[in-house]
Formats: structure tokens, sequence, C-alpha cells
């Protein structure tokens, strides 16, 4: 049987790009891409890329401050002019948008930008009506915003408008703990907005370690947000050029803007899937192996689709190693396992790889090294802004099991130390590194003796049996 192309690529996102590029222009294969929206994707048109930027923008009445501690007598962060910032924003990501395209052109994809649908396992219809065969179909649509399900709930904004809006809202309300949550109330604050998080549980973040967690929620409640915890939305409404919103407890206040930061689903409805017997995950996501192959064994899917990591740099592993093995003969499959993540706040980051302490705890036996500290940068500014750095460590084998770092440019260390991490270094080799001083990440080859040393009990049963 002939087909028009060896591959056709659902998404232009971190995933399918990747994996268009690799197979068509390292492995000869002939390939097809669909973007029914931008190139680029989540990441780079209204995710990770202009996130940064903004927190980036969002941070100078800290450093302002900071410089005040310094002796910088009046230094003030100014007006901030958010036509400026967005038209520059814009510009960027015009300019992103046009390398990607031009990249997948030099590898020789031919690009549709159009939504595409699957007919069947080897065939997709674009929108104009045309149809195309392929060997291999990769879904990589990535995910869209969760919405909560509670009425007037299309009155908010997911995170997708933050880019988009012509005016920042004077008072905006952020729904949410996770990731998107933390960073827009982190952003909007620093841009200032009045800002309101609110939070269902007691401590945002959940799934980072307990103790970071612990300190992102001081921290955001530190910068001037008010953070309220243990907090459900019942309704919205509209009144006027206002959002009201009702609380579970029946008060309710008026927004410029209501913010959702509820979670990701993945993008697979109406993608066609009925017509080809691919296996879905009990929330929609394309059930997947090892080689991010579904249960069409013509179909692959990788990225935010299949919820396994729903992060850039693992979109992009996976569409790379679906290349390799489909198209260069060689099989790769992608660890999910001691991935390294960053969620940008300010003035600190807090970062992670590994397992967490109670991970740790639940595993087994762990030694935790751990150490707070103001550092002397902030310090001297007059500020009371702390660090944490937490190494977890087997005591059986010496192998550090995750490390935790909440400080300024987390991120940046933990990419570091996922190295040695991921190599399956012990605390011994971090004790023999020398110290680069004076740094706050020093402290990851400085701390000495555990700060607490967990122990698996055993149940006395068990013990003797
Ligand atoms: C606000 C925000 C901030 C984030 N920040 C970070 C961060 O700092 N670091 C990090 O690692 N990750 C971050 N992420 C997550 C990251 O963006 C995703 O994990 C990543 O983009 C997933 O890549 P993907 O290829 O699976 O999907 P996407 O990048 O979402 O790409 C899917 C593409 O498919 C297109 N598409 C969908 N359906 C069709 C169709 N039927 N036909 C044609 N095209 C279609 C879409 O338009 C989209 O362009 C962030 C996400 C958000 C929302
Ligand atoms: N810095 C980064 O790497 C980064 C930044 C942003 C997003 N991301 C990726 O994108 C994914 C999605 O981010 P996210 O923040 O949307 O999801 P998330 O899963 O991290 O957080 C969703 C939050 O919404 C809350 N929530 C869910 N349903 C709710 C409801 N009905 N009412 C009230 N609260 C509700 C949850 O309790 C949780 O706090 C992340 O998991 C991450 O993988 C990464």
């Amino acid at each position: 049987m002939t087909f028009d192309f060896d591959l056709f690529v659902i998404g232009g996102g971190s995933g399918g790009v990747r994996a268009a590029r690799i197979a068509a222009g390292e492995h000869g294969a002939r390939v097809a891409l669909a973007e029914e929206s931008r190139m680029g994707g989540t990441c780079v048109i209204r995710g990770c890329v202009p996130k940064k930027l903004m927190i980036f923008a969002s941070q100078a009445g800290l450093m302002a401050e900071e410089m005040r501690g310094y002796g910088w007598e009046g230094a003030q962060a100014g007006r901030f002019d958010w036509p400026v910032f967005k038209h520059k924003l814009d510009s960027e990501l015009n300019r992103l948008e046009l390398i990607y395209t031009a990249n997948l052109q030099k590898s020789g994809v031919q690009i549709f930008h159009q939504r595409a649908t699957i007919v069947d396992a080897h065939t997709v219809a674009l929108a104009d009506g045309t149809r195309k065969t392929a060997k291999h179909i990769l879904i990589a649509v990535g995910g869209r915003p969760a919405l909560p399900g509670i009425p007037g709930e299309e009155l908010g904004l997911i995170s997708d408008d933050l880019f988009l809006l012509d005016r920042l809202p004077r008072r905006v309300l952020v729904v949410g703990g996770g990731y998107i949550a933390c960073e827009f109330a982190t952003i909007l604050t620093g841009l200032g907005c009045e800002t309101v998080q609110v939070y269902r549980g007691d401590a945002v973040l959940r799934g980072f370690d307990r103790q970071m967690r612990d300190m992102a929620t001081l921290q955001l409640s530190g910068i001037g947000i008010d953070l309220r915890l243990n907090v459900n939305l019942t309704r919205l409404e509209r009144t006027g050029d206002q959002t009201r919103v009702t609380f579970s407890d029946d008060s309710h206040e008026d927004f410029d803007a209501v913010i959702w930061a509820t979670g990701r689903d993945p993008y697979t409805g109406g993608l066609g899937l009925e017509n080809t017997g691919v296996h879905l995950r009990a929330n929609g996501a394309i059930q997947v192996d090892e080689w991010s192959q579904t249960s069409v064994p013509s179909i692959f899917a990788v990225g935010d689709v299949t919820d396994r990591v729903n992060l850039t740099p693992v979109a992009i592993r996976e569409g790379h190693a679906f290349a390799d093995t489909v198209f260069g003969g060689r099989a790769r499959r992608v660890a999910h396992s001691n991935i390294a993540s960053a969620v940008y706040l300010r003035p600190h980051e807090a970062a992670s790889v590994g397992l967490t302490e109670e991970q740790a705890c639940a595993r087994g036996d762990v030694d935790v090294y751990a150490t707070t500290f103001r550092p002397m940068r902030s310090m001297f500014a007059g500020s009371d802004a702390k660090v944490m750095m937490k190494l977890l460590v087997e005591p059986e084998t010496d192998v550090v099991l995750g490390c935790h770092i909440f400080g300024p440019d987390a991120g940046e260390m933990i990419q570091l130390a996922a190295i040695p991490i991921t190599m399956g270094a012990t605390k011994a080799d971090f004790d023999a590194t020398m110290a680069v001083h004076p740094t706050a990440a020093e402290e990851l080859v400085t701390m000495r003796q555990p700060s607490r040393r967990h122990r698996l009990e055993i149940p006395a049963q068990a013990a003797t049996a």
C-alpha cells in the first residue's frame, strides 16, 4: 500500500515539531504536519516563553526594594506600561513562530496551517476537506485549560487570555494552587494588579515537597498576594463590567477579571479517535506504551495529550525518541523518573528533582539533609526571604533520591543538580565536590549532618514473620 506521507504529525507544539524535524531532517522520512493555531504550540505562544518574560517584567518592584537596601536611596520601579511590553512580547512571539516554521520547512516538512482530524488508522482529514494518508500518524495535540464546572464559569479567563489582554485588570482573582496559578498570581501582583488567589487546599503546589510548599505559600502572601486557602468558588455572574464571585461560604466579591488555573485536560475531543480504536484513559488522555505507541499500531502520541509528565522538555524528548525509534532504526525510550522542574515564583523559585521527603519516607528509610537560611544577598538588603536546600539520601546506599531548592534562580540550580542525581550520585559524591564560595548553592555540598532520619516502621507482626 502506498501512502502520501511516511508520517503525518497533528500538532505543531513542542512534541510534534521535534518529531517532524527529526523524522524528516535526520532520517529522511516524508513528513507532513498540521497546526490549527500558531506554530510553536503552548510553550512558545501561550506558555513557558511569554510566562517567563512576564515573570522577568514583574520583578521590578522587588528589585527596587532590594536595591534600596543596598543604599540606592529612593530606587523605584517606575510605571509599568503594559502596551509597550505587550508590543515587544507580540514581536518576540512572532519571531519565534517564524523560526519554528522555517526550521520545519528547512527539514523538508510539508506544513498545513489548519485543523486535522483522524479518519482511520492511516488517514487524516484537513479542515479544507482534503484527505491525506500516512504510514504513521503522530498525535501531538497537547492540552486545554480545564474549567471547574460551576455556573458562570464562561465569564472567567483562561491562561491563554493573559497574553492577549488589552489592559491589565485593576483587581483580579486567580483560582488554583498549581504551577500556573502561583506563577500568574506572582506576575499579576508584580505588575501592579490587586491580586487575590484562592486555593481549595491548605498549601499551594500539591505534589511538591511539603516544606517547599509551605515556603511557597508564605512567599505568595509575603509579596502582597491576598492568598486565601481552603476556599472554593460556587458561581460567577456579570455585574456591569465586573465579575461577581460567590465563594463556598456564600460571601461574594467583585473583580475586574477572574482567571481559571484549575488544571489542564488532554485535547482529544473532536479528534476523530472514535474512528480508530485508540484507547483513552479515564481523563481523556491517550494511552500509550513505553514507545509512545497507542493501541492502534500505526498511531503514536507524545506530549501533554498522553498526560505523562506535562512539561515541554518531556514532550520534546518523547517526540525525538519516537522519530529515532520509528524512522532512525535507533530504539529509544524516555525515562519519566527524575524529571526536574521549576515554578518561576519571585523572589524565590521552587525547584525539584526526584522524590519529595514524603515520597521518600513512604518508600523506605531516608536521611534528610536540609537547611533554611537567609542568603547574604537578601539579608543585607533587610529582607526576610529564606532559602531552602534539601537532599534526600537513602542510608543503605548513600544514593541521593531527591533534591529541593527554594531560592533565587532555583530553576537554574536544579538543572545542574539533576545531572549527578540522574547519574545515581551518592551523598559522598556531593561531599567530595568543592564548594563555590560565596554562593547559596554551596550549601548543596556542605551539609554534613542529617537534619532528621526517617525509618520505615515495620509492623511488629511483619517484622517477626
Ligand atoms: C501557562 C503555561 C505555562 C507553562 N510553563 C511551562 C514551563 O515553564 N516549563 C515547562 O516545561 N512547561 C511549561 N508548560 C507546559 C508546556 O507548555 C507543555 O507541556 C508543552 O507545550 C506540551 O507540548 P505538546 O507538544 O504536548 O503540546 P502543545 O505545545 O500544546 O502543542 C499542541 C499543538 O497542537 C495544535 N493542535 C491541537 N489539535 C490540533 C488539530 N486537531 N489539528 C491541528 N493542530 C492541532 C495546537 O494548536 C498546539 O499548537 C506551561 C504550560 C502553560 C499552559
Ligand atoms: N514552570 C513550569 O514548568 C510550568 C508552568 C505552568 C504549567 N506547567 C505544566 O502545566 C500543567 C498544568 O498547570 P496547572 O497549574 O493548570 O495545573 P496543576 O495541576 O498544576 O494545578 C491545578 C490546580 O487547580 C486546582 N483545581 C483543580 N480543579 C479545581 C476546582 N474545580 N476548583 C478549584 N481548584 C481546582 C488544583 O487543586 C490545583 O491546585 C502543570 O501540571 C505543569 O505540568 C509547568
